[in-house]
């Protein structure tokens, strides 16, 4: 399916990836995890070519994706939606309106101009927020939901490109712990019920062991590890993060201290 061949990305003198491989079978959720600066959104950034690598190759079903130019490589780039720390959402626009803007690539431009949508997408559209608990927030702007529900609009819209794959680069970085849980349950759900492909850049260990099904760890542009979340042990985890034995990973969690209140806690969250 997912093949990546020694891929490597230099800036100038520095080696942001060394000679990542791997091959990923059949649709899972990953998470890649490694301290800030191990290349981690520099790896994500060539799968979607959002950024070129410098040598290797990547392909997909058989598809050379590092040779694609042109409409091939915008074709890529939505069966590969990309969601991002910071949402990237326009403020002031409403909720359905920036959920659409995810069909910006199939549509003409004079369209764009007039803000003019099929009813058919609108209906996909609302239908995608409702699936995310968000569909009583479409009329209002985005800049007025909290960071949790921006950045399940922001998936919504991902969604509306119909993508093979999800990437996400740390889309629970901006998020308190409850609301990070919100997120990553709704890409967990996606993965689980549409088969598809999430690739997410996570800071937290524990999210990873949680909601993924494989592991990359990387450190220094390379990959280090790779394996399933029981294979993670705390000593794995620190040579990823190149800690001592001082490590903890307490450091890196998103655990919402008391257990019992965390159920209602989300169902609230998701209710807002
Ligand atoms: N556009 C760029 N120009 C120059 N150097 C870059 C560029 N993008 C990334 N780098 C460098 O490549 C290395 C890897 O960066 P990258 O952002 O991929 O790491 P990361 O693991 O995602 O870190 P973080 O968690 O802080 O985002 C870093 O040394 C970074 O400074």
């Amino acid at each position: 399916m997912l093949r990546l061949e020694n891929i490597t990305k230099t800036f100038g003198a520095n080696t942001a990836v060394h000679a990542a491989s791997f091959t990923v079978d059949q649709p899972m959720m990953i998470g890649i995890i490694g301290r800030s600066g191990a290349g981690k959104s520099t790896l994500l950034r060539m799968l979607n070519r959002l950024t070129d690598a410098t040598s290797g190759v990547i392909t997909f079903d058989g598809l050379d994706v590092t040779a694609l130019r042109g409409t091939a490589k915008r074709n890529w780039q939505s069966q590969c939606a990309m969601i991002f720390q910071q949402f990237n959402l326009v403020p002031r626009m409403d909720v359905v309106s920036n959920v659409l803007h995810g069909t910006l690539n199939r549509r003409s431009t004079l369209s764009t101009m007039f803000n003019l949508y099929p009813d058919g997408d609108i209906h996909r559209a609302i239908d995608i927020l409702e699936r995310l608990g968000m569909a009583e927030h479409a009329p209002k702007r985005a800049e007025a939901l909290s960071g949790g529900q921006q950045q399940r609009v922001a998936i919504a819209r991902a969604l509306m490109q119909d993508p093979r794959i999800i990437l996400a680069d740390e889309p629970i970085a901006s998020l308190d712990p409850m609301n990070a849980q919100v997120v990553m349950q709704s890409l967990r759900d996606i993965h689980e019920q549409d088969g598809r492909m999430v690739i997410a850049n996570l800071h937290t260990l524990d999210t990873a062991r949680r909601y993924c099904d494989r592991v990359i760890g990387m450190r220094d542009g390379m990959i280090v590890f790779d394996g399933t979340p029981e294979q993670l042990t705390t000593g794995t985890a620190r040579d990823i993060y190149g800690a001592d034995a001082s490590f903890s990973e307490a450091t890196t969690s998103t655990q919402i201290e008391t257990a019992e209140a965390a159920p209602k806690m989300l169902a609230d969250i998701a209710a807002q």
